[in-house]
């Protein structure tokens, strides 16, 4: 275990065995389809290569890179910016949101909107983490892997101001590395 780390919530081997699982369940989704897979930079990304991968039926990959919270903020600035925008058309495709987390929803409310805005056919959500105690905006995933209580996590895609996405597991900081209090 990583030295800043205070408890690991989710492990490596369990987070495989939930990508397979949501896997086969999106293979069921979307048999004979063609769904747009769309990841939220950068957090998605160790979750989308892992869970794509275990899809069984013929999709496209493009990226999103959205922010709404700078540096070492734990806390949504509630104000989400588009860094990146997609290169595909959205219109009447089936899109489906890779995420890593949702916590106040602030990013996915968003997304969701503009996708519909954009007339996809259909609008549809995974991700691996839902935190419903962060929750200030109106949303829910159609497909969630854990639910994690209301801590900060890290790992597997997840940062501390930039740190930890490369962790295998989902885990906790230890307080002193942000200067909370125990
Ligand atoms: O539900 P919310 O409160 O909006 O929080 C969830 C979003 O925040 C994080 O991304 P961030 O904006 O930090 O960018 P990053 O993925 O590049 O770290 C995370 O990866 C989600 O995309
Ligand atoms: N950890 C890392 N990034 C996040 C979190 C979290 O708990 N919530 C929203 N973005
Ligand atoms: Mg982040």
């Amino acid at each position: 275990m990583h030295n800043d780390i205070k408890e690991i919530l989710i492990t490596e081997e369990e987070i495989a065995a939930k990508c397979k699982e949501l896997g086969e369940q999106l293979t069921k989704e979307y048999e004979g389809r063609f769904p747009l897979a769309i990841g939220v930079l950068k957090g998605a990304l160790p979750f989308m290569s892992d869970v794509l991968r275990q899809v069984q039926t013929h999709l496209e990959m493009d990226f999103m890179d959205v922010s709404s919270y700078g540096g070492t903020s734990m806390v949504s600035s509630g104000e989400v910016k588009i860094l990146k925008d997609l290169n595909t058309k959205v219109e009447g495709r089936d899109v489906l949101i890779i995420e890593d987390i949702i916590d106040s929803g602030n990013t996915l409310r968003y997304l969701v909107d503009l996708f519909k805005y954009r007339k996809a056919n259909s609008v549809k959500i995974v991700t691996l983490l839902d935190k419903p105690s962060g929750r200030t905006a109106e949303i829910e995933a159609d497909l969630v892997g854990f639910e994690v209580p209301d801590a900060f996590v890290v790992g597997y895609g997840l940062d501390y101001d930039e740190k930890y996405r490369n962790l295998p597991y989902i885990g906790v900081l230890k307080p002193e590395i942000y200067g909370g209090e125990e």
